[in-house]
């Protein structure tokens, strides 16, 4: 999508009226140093050719407190949301969102609605939850989301309703893709009644196919457990007369889980991703490469991305799920039924092992590195709203806190290009062709 000079501009909901240094709590934490002001910018390229100028023209707005706040905080009444499917670091983003809320900025009151945007509508009689210490201060420690998510379609005036009747004056929308898509409507429905509500997206997705967010929270956790069942293929494999360990790791449309495991276990010799193309048949065809790796090595692993291979696979398996999302046939099943038919045909042994540990990488609590960073994502979502920002997600970008239009935020997916440093690692971690077909 191209770039205009308005994409960047930050929607506000007004003149800012307080002052956070007025406010005993905010000024115990926030030295005047730490202030961040509008015209601080982080910008959108950091790599530039020498003798060049730095292109300042497209950048975002950096995060952080500001010294002028739009709302008064112990007049907010804030809600929060969780949407689409589950990812480790839920609970530490609404745990978060709440302690600075109620502790920093002394917000009246926290809600959480339940099972997504489904807990808006008053037809599925789910009330929402008050949040406090008790209710909240022990939910990391366990995977999912206190508030339960859900995806589907809720239309921007039901959930516009409910926050008016409610008086809610911040709404935080912890979500992937479709959930920003989301906000950003309901942002339009409260613009176009002229109510001052913020709409905050704090971004989520295991698949971390968020643009800029260098990493969405659970990632990290993710690839470590899908690092550990890379081991466990590889230990089959190894342990079998002609072993296969194939192991099928989500992502969607974007295969980031399959190619950091891959470089974190090491163990891998073929690593499928949605970006690619590849061809089980033919010369050049994985099964082929897989026939002769076989005869030299006896053993090889191979990790697939839920969503590689599916031009493979019959069209009538391609299903949409409640938010429209394309449901992917089954290519780890499918993978597997034509290696062990190859080899029959071919009249050679193999002993393949098959993993699927999809779900099970998005329950686990969050490990350090998500943990710190979800929280931090949840703090900066508050300060940006209690300055009167709106229709924006936090992103982070070269080491900094920034706040991203929604728009910009989804005009594009982020995925694995084949001529980047990352696949360029994976090619050398498994020795795979650059082409399989
Ligand atoms: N284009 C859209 N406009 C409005 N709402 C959307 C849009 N896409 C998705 N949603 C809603 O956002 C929620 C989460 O979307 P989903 O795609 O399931 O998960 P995720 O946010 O993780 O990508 C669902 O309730 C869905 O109906
Ligand atoms: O079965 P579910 O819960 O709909 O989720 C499956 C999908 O959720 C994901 O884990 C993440 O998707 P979202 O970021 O849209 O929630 C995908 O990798 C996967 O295709
Ligand atoms: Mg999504």
């Amino acid at each position: 999508m191209p770039w205009k000079p308005s994409d960047f501009q930050i929607t506000s909901l007004g003149e800012a009226r307080y002052n956070a240094a007025d406010f005993e709590s905010i000024r115990n934490v926030t030295s005047d140093t730490l202030f961040v002001n509008d015209r601080e910018r982080v910008p959108h390229q950091v790599v530039f050719q020498e003798g060049d100028p730095l292109d300042t023209s497209r950048a975002f707005e950096k995060a952080g407190p500001r010294e002028k706040l739009f709302f008064n905080p112990g007049e907010v009444n804030a809600a929060i949301v969780t949407c689409g499917g589950i990812c480790p670091g839920l609970n530490d983003v609404i745990r978060a969102l709440f302690m600075e809320l109620h502790y920093i900025y002394q917000a009246r009151s926290v809600l959480g609605f339940r099972y997504g945007l489904r807990g808006f509508d008053p037809a599925s009689g789910l009330d929402p939850i008050e949040l406090n210490h008790e209710r909240v201060s022990d939910i990391q420690a366990y995977g999912g989301t206190m508030l339960g998510t859900s995806r589907g379609h809720v239309a921007a005036d039901v959930v516009v309703d409910r926050l008016q009747a409610h008086n809610i004056q911040i709404l935080f929308v912890i979500g992937g893709d479709g959930t920003q898509r989301a906000a950003h409507t309901i942002w339009e429905e409260v613009a176009r009644r002229g109510a001052k509500i913020a709409i905050i997206g704090v971004p989520k997705t295991i698949d971390n196919d968020i643009n800029y967010v260098y990493k969405t929270f659970g990632f990290d956790t993710a690839v470590s457990f899908a690092r550990d069942a890379l081991e466990a293929a590889h230990i089959e494999a190894k342990g079998n007369p002609k072993g296969i360990g194939l192991v099928k790791v989500m992502g969607r449309d974007s295969g980031f889980i399959a190619a950091y495991a891959t470089l974190a276990s090491i163990t891998v010799n073929y690593t499928l991703i949605p970006e690619m193309d590849f061809h089980l048949d033919g010369n050049h065809g994985l099964l082929n490469h897989l026939e002769k790796r076989m005869a030299d090595k006896n053993h090889a692993v191979i990790v697939v991305a839920e969503g590689a291979g599916q031009h493979l696979l019959p069209e009538s398996e391609r299903e949409r799920d409640a938010s429209g999302n394309i449901k992917h046939g089954d290519i780890g099943v499918y993978l597997k039924q034509r290696i062990n038919q190859h080899f029959k045909q071919k009249g050679l042994e193999v002993n393949l092992k098959y993993f699927d540990p999809s779900y099970m990488l998005r329950s686990l609590p969050a490990n350090a590195q998500d943990r710190i960073f979800a929280a931090n994502l949840a703090r900066f979502a508050v300060h940006a709203a209690m300055a009167g920002k709106t229709d924006m997600m936090i992103g982070r970008r070269f080491n900094q806190f920034i706040h991203v239009p929604i728009p910009i935020a989804v005009a594009n997916r982020k995925k694995i290009t084949l001529d980047s440093e990352l696949w360029m690692a994976v090619l050398q971690a498994t020795g795979q062709p650059a082409k399989m077909f």
